[in-house]
């Protein structure tokens, strides 16, 4: 997981997913399945990118009462995944089932996949978190309680924004994983995201990986814009 630049794979089907991966000429790459894609290809989809050697995060963010999250988890770890979330917000109990289906469902002498937290969308300002969740107190805070509460779930690490993971760090250790997305660089559309930071600043936050979409994914040449934010993210880990 560590250093990784994960590939947000946002697309309608599986046909676009072939289109954008076949000029990186079988390169294997760490990329995210989301909600938008899942939910149309089904988990054909992941077999698909794991058959060509890509290491998969699959971003379904569960968040539901532990007994469905417990059940879900046990199948989604037949998918075999590297990478699945929940969202914290579910609680240490959901986090927990997320847990006890991940290890249900891992086939004897299997890796079960790692679980991570959602803590706070990158999508959400303090303003906002407040207004509309009334969550009255700074988001780091908030951050930082979500992410505890991960921890003490057992979850190997969180979702957060760059902004959040030196404390999280600090607070949590080292190997406690810090996903970031919501990363641009300087000339890119920020479009929804709301907690946006650099790749050189997320690395000097010493996040775990980070994830970028549509800076990559709706590039006029992909392959290109890839190689460019894997030498600022690999440049600036030096
Ligand atoms: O807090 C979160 C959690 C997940 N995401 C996901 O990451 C990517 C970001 O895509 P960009 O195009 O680089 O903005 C996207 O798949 C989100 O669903 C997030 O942004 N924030």
């Amino acid at each position: 997981m560590d250093n990784s630049l994960i590939i947000a794979l946002d697309f309608a089907n599986r046909n676009e997913v072939e289109q954008f991966l076949q000029p990186f000429n079988g390169k294997q790459l760490f990329v995210k399945v989301g909600m938008e894609l899942f939910y149309q290809e089904g988990p054909e989809i992941v077999h698909y990118l794991k058959g060509n050697g890509h290491r998969i995060f699959l971003d379904l963010k569960l968040h539901d009462i532990p007994n469905t999250v417990k059940s879900a988890m046990k199948g989604l770890a037949r998918l075999e995944c590297d990478l699945v979330n929940v969202h914290a917000a579910g609680g240490k109990e959901m986090m927990r089932a997320a847990l006890e289906g991940l290890d249900e469902g891992t086939a004897a002498g299997r890796m079960r996949p790692s679980c991570i937290a959602v803590t706070q969308l990158t999508s959400t300002s303090e303003d906002q978190m407040n207004k509309e969740q009334l969550i009255s107190v700074p988001l780091e805070t908030s951050v930082l309680h979500y992410a505890s509460l991960a921890k003490e779930a057992g979850l190997d690490g969180v979702v957060c924004s760059a902004w959040e993971a030196k404390p999280i760090r600090e607070k949590l250790g080292d190997s406690f994983y810090t996903v970031t997305p919501g990363i641009r660089m300087e000339e890119d559309n920020t479009g929804d995201q709301k907690r946006i930071a650099t790749p050189e600043f997320a690395r000097d936050a010493g996040v775990s990986s980070i994830v970028v979409g549509r800076s990559i994914t709706r590039s006029t040449d992909p392959v290109n814009s890839y190689e460019k934010w894997l030498d600022a993210w690999r440049r600036v880990q030096l």
